[in-house]
């Protein structure tokens, strides 16, 4: 059976649930801490955000679902294995508005974050000397409250900087998402791809979607061009001897640029349909 471990708090905690309720697998209804699903030959065990990469690099539970910031942070024997596209946010420096302009102006400062190891080997492999300030969160407060001159933090928005009277400086430390881990050491069993193989059903299924049209004979190498789908599109003859009716995924995100472009090379009753799952 295997053991997945899942966010049981934070901006982790929902969509993750949610993918894996997309995905198949049992959805967890009050505050249970392990939920098993012998349907899908699997137990979920719901721990906190931080913790899941520890869990995992011990080798005690086969894979789990954490932020890539929180995996980088944790120095564990476990590795990223797919991206999963939610709780997207970057990682950055900010002091107080106009005091720093890069990341060699930290030298002899004091640097709040929750996330030591991160910033630590960040800074360490620029040969910056700074203290880092460990702080469990709200870090944006430390400046104005005097035990740091910087902080190193999780930004989305940039609202919470922003209400601070902070501003980010330097490059991004790192661009981070939700992302599938599971043990460096630990061998890739069968359970492992039927997992990962549903989680990227979910996202193809999320970020594409199924555009039929009709076509002129002569006008359906142009179309197929603006359609290629993923590794060739469906081509059937219509009754009519004259036209074909072409199938293919689209991001959804394209939607309606590639209406426009089909319709202008002489495509019509071009159909959009949503897909509820999918196994590429
Ligand atoms: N505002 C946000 N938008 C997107 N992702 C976020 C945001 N805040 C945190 N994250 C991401 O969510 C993951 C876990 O952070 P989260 O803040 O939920 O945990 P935490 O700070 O340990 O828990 P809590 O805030 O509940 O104490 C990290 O990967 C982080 O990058
Ligand atoms: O750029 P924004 O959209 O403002 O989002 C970023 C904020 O969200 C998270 O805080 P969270 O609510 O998890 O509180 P915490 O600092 O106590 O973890 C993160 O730590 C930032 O403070
Ligand atoms: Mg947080």
């Amino acid at each position: 059976m295997l053991r997945i471990a899942v966010p049981n708090k934070g901006s982790l905690a929902d969509p993750a649930s949610d993918m894996l309720a997309e995905a198949g697998y049992r959805r967890r209804r009050g505050r249970e801490l392990v939920l098993a699903d012998p349907d899908n030959d699997v137990e979920f065990f719901f721990l906190r955000p931080r913790d899941i990469a520890v869990y995992v690099g011990s080798g005690t539970v086969d894979v789990g679902i954490t932020g890539r910031d929180l995996l980088l942070d944790s120095d564990v024997e476990a590795v990223e294995h797919r991206a999963l596209g939610f709780a997207r946010s970057t990682f950055r420096f900010a002091a107080p508005s106009g005091q720093m302009r890069e990341v060699a102006d930290i030298a002899g400062k004091r640097v709040a974050t929750s996330y030591d190891v991160l910033v630590g080997t960040y800074l360490r492999e620029r040969g910056i000397e700074a203290t880092v300030v460990h702080l469990d969160g709200a870090v944006e407060s430390s400046v104005r409250l005097g035990v740091a001159d910087v902080v190193a933090d999780v930004v989305e928005t940039g609202s919470t900087l922003r209400a601070a009277g902070l501003e980010t400086f330097g490059e991004p430390i790192l661009e981070s998402e939700a992302v599938l881990i599971r043990s460096t050491t630990a061998e890739a069993t069968n359970g492992v791809s039927v997992l990962d193989r549903r989680l990227q059903g979910v996202l193809v299924a999320r970020d594409y979607v199924l555009v039929d049209y009709d076509v002129p004979a002569d006008k359906l190498e142009a179309a197929v061009a603006i359609t290629p789908g993923f590794e060739s599109p469906t081509v059937s003859p219509l009754h009519n001897g004259e036209s074909f009716a072409v199938r293919s995924l689209v991001r959804r995100d394209a939607t309606n640029r590639v209406m426009d472009e089909l319709y202008d090379v002489g495509a019509r009753a071009i159909l959009v349909t949503s897909l509820l799952a999918c196994r590429i």
